[in-house]
Order: C-alpha cells, then sequence, then structure tokens
C-alpha cells in the first residue's frame, strides 16, 4: 500500500474511534443538565482505575455535588448516566414505574455463560420465570428449615473460635466470615459440607474466593468490556475463564451427577432447580443453567454477607457498651429458652436485628442500577430548568450508599446509633440497603439469617476486643464492591462471665 493511503486509513480510524469515544460526552451540556464534571472516556471511574478511591466514596462525591438537584449526569467512563437524588423520584422509577426499570445494565456482551445467564442479569420475562422459582428457596417457611442447618454450623464455628490457643487468638475477622460464609453457602445452597475454618487451604473455598474476587486486571476487562461490547465479543475476553472457575464448575456438576444417580434429594436449591425437571407449564433449566444459578449465588451471597459481618463485628468492638447490650439480650433469651434456639426466638431479639439494620445503613451498597425500557419524562432537575426526557437504553443510578449518610434523612449520618431502628414498627422512609423494587435482592432473608445466626453464636460464646493489629477499617480502593481494605484484626477470647451458651443446641 501506498504512504499515502496508510496515512488516509489511519487518519479515518483516528477519526473513526475519536468518534466513538467522545460522541456522548457534551451530552449533558446539550440538555441543559446539571452534571459532574470528569475528564473524557474515563469519566467518574477515574480515581477508580488509578485506585484513588473507593466506588462508594465516589457515588458520594457525585450525590453532594449539589444538594437541591433531583438528579444529576455524570460519565461512567463514556456513557451517560443519570444519578437519581430524590426519594419520591426513585420510588415512583423503580416501583411504581417498575415496568418500564426492570432491568439491570445488559451484560449480554460477555462471554461468560455464568454471567449472562445469570439472575443479576437476565431480564424481562426470562429472569420473572427463574426469580419466581427462585423465590421459593426464600420464604420464610423455607428459611425456618434453613435455619437448623445455619444455626448448628455457627455454634460449632462459634466453639471452634472460642477456644483459640492465646497466641493465635489475633484473627483477622473478614478472612474468618469469608470461610464461615463460604461454608454456610456451600451447606445450604448445595448441600456440600466444607469445612474451610479447620482446614484453611480447602480447595472449594480457595476457588470460591478467587473467583468471586474482582482484582485489579478483572475490574479492568469488566468497565472495558461494558465501555466496548463489540470490541469485548470480537477480543472474546472472558472475566471466569481460569483452573479456579473449571474447579468450582467441577465439584458442582458433580453433585448434581450423584444425585441423579443416586436418586438423593436434598432441602436445598439446586434441588429446588432439578425438582422442575419435567414439569409441564414449569421453566426448565439445563445443567449450564443451574450451574449459572448456582455460582450467582455464591458470587452474590460471598463477599456481601462476609462484609457486612466484618462491618459490624468492627462496630460492636469499637462501641464496648452496644456489646453488653447485645450480650445481655442474648444471654436472657437463652435462660428463657434453656439454652436452646429457635428461628422465631432469633426473630425476636430487637436490639440485635437494631444492631444489624444500623450497619447495614452505614455500609451499604453503593448503587443499585437500571436501565430504561420506554422513553420517561422527568420533572427538572432544578427549579427554572427543563424538563428531561430518560431514553431508551438510558443507565441509572440509585445511589444508596449516599442516601444512608445524608443528614436530610438522618441525624448525624456517621454515626454508629441502633437505636435508630429501636421501638419503630417500620424502617425509615428511605432506607433500602437490599435494593427496592421488584428487582430487590432475593437473598435478603437468607442474608440477615446468616448475620444475625452467627452474631447470636460468637456473641454468646466470645468475648471481641480490639488488639494491637485493629485498625479503623478503610475501604477498598480495588474493588467495585465495598469491603474492608486489608481485612479487620480483632482479639477473640471464651467469655467467662455467666454464660448460659454451655450447651447450645
Ligand atoms: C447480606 C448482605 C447482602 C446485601 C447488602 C445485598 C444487597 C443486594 C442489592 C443492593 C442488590 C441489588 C438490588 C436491586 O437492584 O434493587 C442485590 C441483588 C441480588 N442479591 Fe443480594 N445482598 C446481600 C446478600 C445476598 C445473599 C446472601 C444472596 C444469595 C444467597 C444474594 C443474592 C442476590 C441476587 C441473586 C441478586 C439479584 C436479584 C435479581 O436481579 O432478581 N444477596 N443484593
Amino acid at each position: 500500500m501506498e504512504y499515502w493511503s496508510i496515512s488516509v486509513l489511519s487518519i479515518i480510524i483516528n477519526a473513526l474511534i475519536g468518534y466513538y469515544l467522545f460522541k456522548n460526552f457534551n451530552f449533558f451540556k446539550r440538555h441543559g443538565i446539571i452534571h459532574i464534571p470528569s475528564i473524557p472516556i474515563l469519566g467518574v471511574m477515574t480515581p477508580i482505575i488509578l485506585r484513588q478511591m473507593s466506588f462508594v466514596d465516589i457515588t458520594r462525591r457525585i450525590y453532594n455535588f449539589n444538594r437541591y438537584a433531583k438528579y444529576i449526569g455524570l460519565y461512567a467512563t463514556t456513557e451517560p448516566v443519570l444519578m437519581l437524588r430524590d426519594p419520591e423520584l426513585i420510588k415512583a422509577i423503580i416501583i411504581k414505574n417498575s415496568d418500564k426499570f426492570i432491568n439491570r445494565p445488559t451484560f449480554n456482551n460477555f462471554n461468560d455463560y455464568m454471567i449472562t445467564q445469570s439472575l443479576f442479569s437476565l431480564q424481562n420475562t426470562e429472569w420473572r420465570n427463574i426469580r419466581n422459582l427462585l423465590n421459593f428457596f426464600f420464604t420464610s417457611h423455607k428459611m425456618k428449615t434453613t435455619f437448623n442447618l445455619m444455626s448448628k454450623h455457627a455454634a460449632d464455628f462459634a466453639e471452634t473460635i472460642s477456644t483459640l490457643p492465646a497466641d493465635k487468638s489475633y484473627v483477622n475477622i473478614k478472612d474468618v466470615f469469608d470461610r464461615y460464609t463460604n461454608d454456610v453457602i456451600a451447606l445450604c445452597i448445595y448441600g456440600m459440607k466444607i469445612d474451610s475454618v479447620r482446614d484453611p487451604t480447602n480447595k472449594f473455598y480457595v476457588c470460591g474466593k478467587d473467583i468471586t474476587h474482582m482484582s485489579a486486571i478483572r475490574s479492568i476487562k469488566y468497565i472495558f468490556v461494558r465501555t466496548f461490547p463489540k470490541l469485548g465479543r470480537i477480543f472474546n475476553i472472558k472475566l471466569l475463564n481460569n483452573q479456579e472457575m473449571k474447579y468450582f464448575e467441577s465439584r458442582i456438576k458433580n453433585e448434581i451427577a450423584i444425585r441423579n444417580a443416586e436418586h438423593v434429594t436434598r432441602p436445598d436449591m439446586i434441588q429446588l432447580m432439578l425438582n422442575n425437571r419435567g414439569k409441564e407449564g414449569q421453566i426448565q433449566l439445563n445443567i449450564d443453567d443451574i450451574f449459572a444459578q448456582a455460582y450467582t449465588f455464591y458470587f452474590a451471597g460471598f463477599e456481601t454477607s462476609s462484609s457486612v459481618m466484618s462491618f459490624i463485628t468492627y462496630k460492636i468492638v469499637t462501641n464496648p457498651s452496644v456489646q453488653v447490650k447485645l450480650r445481655q439480650e442474648i444471654d436472657e433469651l437463652l435462660d428463657k429458652l434453656n439454652g436452646s434456639v429457635t428461628y422465631e426466638a432469633i426473630n425476636q431479639l430487637k436490639y440485635l436485628d437494631a444492631v444489624i439494620k444500623e450497619a447495614l445503613r452505614l455500609f451499604s451498597p453503593s448503587v443499585v442500577e437500571r436501565v430504561c425500557k420506554e422513553a420517561y419524562k422527568l420533572p427538572p432537575a432544578l427549579p427554572g430548568e427543563k424538563p428531561f426526557t430518560i431514553y431508551k437504553g438510558m443507565i441509572i443510578w440509585i445511589p444508596i450508599y449516599a442516601i444512608h449518610h445524608d443528614d436530610k434523612y438522618y441525624d448525624n449520618p456517621m454515626e454508629f446509633r441502633p437505636e435508630r431502628f429501636l421501638d419503630n414498627d417500620h424502617d425509615p422512609p428511605f432506607y433500602f440497603p437490599f435494593g427496592l423494587g421488584p428487582r430487590i435482592c432475593i437473598g435478603k432473608r437468607f442474608g440477615l439469617l446468616i448475620v444475625k445466626v452467627v452474631l447470636f453464636h460468637i456473641l454468646a460464646k466470645c468475648e471481641l476486643e480490639l488488639c494491637v493489629k485493629s485498625l479503623p477499617i478503610k475501604f477498598s480502593k480495588k474493588h467495585l464492591i465495598m469491603i474492608p481494605e486489608d481485612g479487620y484484626w480483632l482479639n477473640i477470647q471464651r467469655r467467662n462471665d455467666k454464660n448460659p451458651m454451655k450447651n447450645v443446641t
């Protein structure tokens, strides 16, 4: 090819790339919408990519950009996104008009089956059918059965950590809770007995931890595929294509094969999906679909629950009067029940419930996302401005964390004060740590139970204290979700005061 034709071709390619990268950049200015300034291409994700700021802090900065705006524009990389600030508008969109905002931004462009087929990513009728099927696992009736499995496991776990030798009693509680959560999810959702607390190199745990870990490289791939879906397809970029994923997949599929061969049934979620096979009019899932959902529940439940446990423990240890009150409440219940604990009884522990709710307010997820299915007209963001119509395909963010930290809705929002949730029949109106509308977290009951049960057993048996390695918790700047930066260390001792928990069942 001649020199001049190469030059022309490269000018055209560069112009196309430039157009593609910058075509949206004036979107909000053109529409006269208040928006947070950011640099082109990387947009508000710049501090995440440079690891300067955690994602929750970024969302709070955008939210606080203007205290009076009903919504604020932003560029998440090259994509224009609308962050809704006004709770009434949020409810109108996500609850009253949920049919127009039922889906999350598409993950269809990912090249991993377990991502595209997961309940998290599915859209419209496909999502609704699977959600209806899986909802059954999270009914309160089903949770009672799950409680028995969970409580036995948690009692055993509390016994193990309460008897650590003195030189090992400084523990990284995040690591310990990771293992505990792994084992409980494996038991209650897959029907598999794993003991990664006593067996630190347990392969299922090691692989599970790897495949849920948003490493720097995975986060970059994730942002890249979301920003340039077509290129993601062309280069066949996968997030979960490693040995650990293959091992995890083989363990779940093997469990299914054993059940098929031996006609074994278990009260878990895998069984729920298997039982649907061959039933007329019911959704039929093949083995890959079942695995995709199994993976989703691990991915969605593991880091969230374990981080919440760590954050709550941190708040308990740094507020000793809270630990005393919790212990009193738990001891009184155990006295009353003669050392045995039931699903109904644990759910009556009002102070424990308030501590968990308050911790979930302070450490809630950053945002939930929806994508618009049909044009939707909004009032002006600020008085005197023009109304704006959200277009089909536009992404909206609901900033849970920022709303939970807004002093308009919570007095001294940074303060840990469980009393906010005591003596109220209803949660505060703008409280939604599990999201909202029809796509609210399906695992909410399970997540609350797993946290409640483990705290109950730990506080009944152990004394938690700060240790020389305890540092204030910081959010990781390496992750899109909120997790403590370097774990969290504390000292765990067996309780030696009056303790009715000697023979707890
Ligand atoms: C305890 C901590 C947890 C928190 C704070 C949490 C929070 C959330 C949030 C904010 C969402 C998005 C909701 C929305 O878009 O409106 C979500 C979705 C979801 N969560 Fe959770 N979650 C937790 C535990 C769990 C557990 C234990 C499981 C499973 C065992 C789970 C499974 C899911 C699934 C599958 C979805 C997607 C639901 C759908 O699209 O239909 N979560 N969660």
